[in-house]
């Protein structure tokens, strides 16, 4: 179990996390959404206790993660593939690990052939893995105290196409037996697969949470039309407020049938009307990472 309450990280008069609250439970995998730059890495630091808060406090199983008698044992992190010895192979990478959480060695080779890292390549020195040959390795690390916790960082990161079915299917597993997952990501797509529920952050600030079915299920519907001035004219009118689409269009918050009275009763022609199903999500999360581009540029 993860508890977030009100965290807070300013730089000068910067805020990077405004405000955030948020709850993991165990048995699920909350995906961490957010464009590049929107505070997803500050609020994970935060909550290892790597970043001071601010404001606000985080808890794992019920204390500050600073507290946690053995924190590896109760909680993986993997927020930097890269921030390992770079001198080591795989495998001495994990026995000294093993020997700081009191893991018998003896389970090494195991968690390593388990993350799809055979001994061949355990032998190698971690400056000669791939990105995501170090991301199997950060998540055999966070693996290796046998916690009911995992919080990573951008795991997918590196890996192919079948390394990212390969990730979703041990952290599925991982949750369907009690664990508790965060994971963060900037791509939707990659978490909306595997998470039962999503936290989506945007300059800092949390724009929406809550189980993936309610949010994907957002309510209203996309129109499009042969004259869209007109359309969305007729529905302003009807009080029906439109948001513009990626790909033109329109959405709106209404039902279908409301949608098509208004556009017959304007002698509109339209060419398609359907239910948004989470495109509402979708949408948001494109304006929050052209927002966010924006502000990276200026
Ligand atoms: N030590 C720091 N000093 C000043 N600003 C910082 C510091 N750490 C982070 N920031 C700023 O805080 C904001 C949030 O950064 P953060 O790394 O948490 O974003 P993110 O969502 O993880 O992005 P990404 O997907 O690119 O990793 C950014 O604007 C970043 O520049």
């Amino acid at each position: 179990m993860i508890a977030v309450d009100r965290l807070t990280k300013t730089y000068g008069a910067y805020k990077a996390v405004d405000d955030v609250s948020f709850r993991c439970e165990p048995g699920s995998v909350t995906g961490f959404l957010g464009p590049n730059g929107a505070g997803k890495s500050t609020t994970l630091r935060m909550v290892c206790g790597l970043t001071p808060p601010s404001h606000g406090s985080a808890t794992v199983n019920g204390l500050p993660y600073r507290d946690l008698p053995n924190p590896g044992r109760e909680v993986g992190v993997l927020l930097d593939a890269s921030a390992q010895h770079a001198g080591r192979t795989g495998f001495e990478v994990l026995a000294v690990s093993a020997r700081i959480l009191g893991v018998d060695r003896k389970h090494v080779q195991a968690l390593l052939d388990r993350v799809g890292l055979p001994p061949e390549a355990a032998r190698r020195r971690v400056g000669a893995y791939s990105l995501g040959m170090r991301q199997r390795l950060g998540l055999a690390h966070a693996l290796l105290g046998d916690p009911a916790v995992l919080i990573l960082d951008e795991p997918a990161n590196g890996l192919d196409p079948e390394g990212i079915f390969w990730m979703r299917g041990l952290l599925r597993e991982f949750a369907d037996r009690g664990g508790t997952v965060l994971l963060s990501s900037h791509l939707l797509r990659e978490v909306e697969v595997i998470a039962d529920h999503l936290i989506v952050i945007g300059r800092g600030r949390i724009v929406a949470q809550g189980s993936k079915a309610d949010l994907l299920s957002a309510a209203g519907v996309r129109v499009r039309s042969t004259d869209p001035a007109a359309l969305r004219a007729a529905l302003d009118a009807a009080g029906l407020p439109t948001t513009g689409a990626p790909g033109g269009g329109f959405s709106v918050d209404a039902d279908a049938e409301a949608v098509g009275r208004v556009a017959a009763a304007a002698g509109v022609v339209l060419t398609e009307l359907r239910p948004a199903d989470g495109s509402g999500l979708e949408e948001m999360f494109l304006q929050l990472t052209a927002a966010q581009s924006e502000k990276v540029a200026a």
